[in-house]
């Protein structure tokens, strides 16, 4: 070898051991790979790049600039196009460790399930006419029987501000002008999702778009705290993850209201009751999976307790021995708790430090563990109430963090986190939507990734978003970074698992089942 060949080898070598000691945390290249892992990898890669120099490079007449990774809401018919999307719709997911139970059904669906149900009433505070109806929210409620009502319209201006209207009446005489019946379900779904235009013009900063996510929920619980509807939004969540390739989950659910409304009309159905039905749901989907062999697709589903962070200090005290009392009863439902809401405008978890240190003590008497879950950091805050949130979390114990944006800024945390196994449900689509970054290139993920802190990708709220499943979010990822590859899916997949509320046992089972999933997947992405 010349000298100047031997440099560009000894300089070729350097440069190998920098990149690999740069990487060296990251949790994806720990494990090797199968020949056929090998082959997978490249042909994702392949398509990839193929599809980044043709579909994310063309004029599309919807999409003006399209790129790979680019804002989910106007990119989402391209993505839907892409083979790479197919590819990843069969992936084994593992768990679905982050997702709002009440934000989790297609809207078209829950508003389907909603008009089958003559007790459910809709009112609004003034005539719908053309000009309003983007602007006026449908409040819904079922009613009893003797408050039926025979009110035909909200569209006509005979229509008396604040009266109920049957939801089937309100459909059927909705105004041609306004469309029609297919005007009236434009006109609720819009109230139940965030559209392109709301996320990336009307309402593009972070309050603002918080104000229009928040009124989705108000709209949808009218829908979703109705004891007919409540077990059917279940199934259909738990149906359409199974498609998805999900087979476990930890849903969020919230339960501030302290009742629901039953069939009869009457708001008296205790949380107990919820936890019944979402048991017996649970137990049904899993022996309808049973009968059809297919067992292992569905391990099963916890709750992770809510209540929102608006409520005071005392006010807390009630739900978190709520809290404690469900776990007593159903031991195996409730996995955690958790305080959820805008961080950058609500009351910061330091606020609530006295009943949550009591909660500890109280789990101790009761001899239950139930495990922190926290959201924290889902923030551009940098020393904001917010951002501070993700130090409360980690003296607190927090088992995972929900979001965790902002922990990139802290190196300690990360460290943390790497060391204690404390993975964070990262919700790739969900930040973007919420105005956190205006695309996946711009999201923190690989520094995540980089420093070994463990991720589990999540949803957050699909019927909101449109991201329905897991698929969506893994796309925008994979197309985000030329580091990340299927091995780098396999690992969120795997650790979604590692890093759940399943104990050492289940949690074994869990992953054997997946490991074999995931060696089929292969498979079938290697034959085609
Ligand atoms: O990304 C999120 N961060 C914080 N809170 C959320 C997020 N998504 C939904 N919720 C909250 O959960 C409740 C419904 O269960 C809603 O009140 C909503 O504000």
């Amino acid at each position: 070898m010349s000298s100047t060949e031997s440099d560009l080898a000894e300089y070729q070598e350097r440069r190998a051991t920098l990149i690999r000691d740069d990487r060296s945390y990251r949790r994806d290249i720990q494990a090797p790979l199968s020949p056929a892992e090998i082959k997978a990898e490249k042909i994702v890669r392949d398509i990839r790049a193929l599809e980044a120099s043709t579909i994310w490079k063309q004029e599309h007449a919807s999409v003006p600039h399209p790129f790979p990774g680019m804002e989910f809401l106007t990119g989402r018919n391209l993505i839907l196009q892409t083979k790479l999307f197919k590819i990843l719709s069969k992936m084994p997911k593992g768990a679905l460790l982050h997702a709002h139970l009440d934000a989790t059904v297609n809207s078209e669906f829950l508003l389907k399930l909603a008009l089958q149900q003559p007790a459910l009433h809709v009112k609004v505070p003034q005539t719908i006419t053309l000009s309003n109806v983007d602007s006026i929210l449908p409040e819904f409620r079922a009613l009893p029987l003797d408050q039926y009502s025979n009110a035909l319209s909200v569209t006509e201006t005979s229509y008396e501000p604040g009266t109920w209207v049957s939801i089937q009446n309100a459909r059927a005489a909705f105004d041609p002008s306004l469309g029609g019946p297919t005007g009236f379900d434009k006109w609720v779904i819009g109230a139940l999702m965030i559209n392109p235009t709301e996320a990336y013009n009307t309402h593009s900063t972070i309050a603002k778009i918080w104000e229009k996510f928040t009124s989705t929920f108000i709209v949808s619980a009218g829908l979703i705290r109705f004891a007919p509807i409540f077990p059917e939004y279940i199934r259909e969540f738990f149906k359409t993850s199974i498609e998805d390739g999900i087979m476990y989950i930890e849903a969020r659910i919230n339960f501030l209201y302290k009742t629901m409304i039953g069939e009869d009309g009457e708001d008296n159905i205790p949380h107990r009751e919820w936890l019944v039905t979402f048991d017996r749901v649970l137990n049904e989907v899993q022996e309808n999976m049973k009968r059809q062999g297919r067992e292992g697709e569905f391990i099963g589903a916890r709750i992770i307790y809510t209540t929102i962070r608006f409520i005071t200090p005392e006010e807390l005290e009630w739900y978190l021995e709520d809290c404690i009392a469900l776990k007593k009863e159903f031991p195996h439902l409730i996995a955690g708790f958790d305080l959820v809401g805008n961080e950058n405008e609500l009351i910061p978890l330091i606020d609530y430090i006295q009943p949550l240190l009591k909660f500890r003590a109280r789990q101790k008497e009761e001899g239950v563990d139930i495990p922190f879950i926290f959201h924290a950091g889902e923030t551009l805050g940098d020393g904001s109430a917010a951002d501070m949130n993700v130090y409360d979390a980690i003296l607190l114990g927090t088992k995972r963090i929900g979001h965790g944006y902002s922990v990139v800024k802290h190196p300690k945390i990360m460290d943390l986190c790497r060391e204690r196994g404390i993975a964070l449900e990262v919700c790739p689509i969900s930040n973007e939507i919420l105005r956190l970054c205006s695309s996946m290139p711009m999201h923190p993920l690989p520094i995540l990734l980089n420093n070994g802190v463990p991720v589990a990708l999540s949803s957050d709220d699909p019927s909101v978003f449109g991201n329905m499943g897991l698929t969506f979010d893994f796309f925008q990822v994979l197309v985000s970074s030329e580091v990340s590859g299927l091995s780098t899916l396999r690992q969120f997949a795997r650790d979604s698992l590692e890093f759940s509320t399943l104990n050492s046992e289940e949690k074994q089972h869990a992953i054997a089942i997946w490991e074999h999933q995931w060696e089929s997947f292969i498979e079938g992405v290697v034959s085609t």
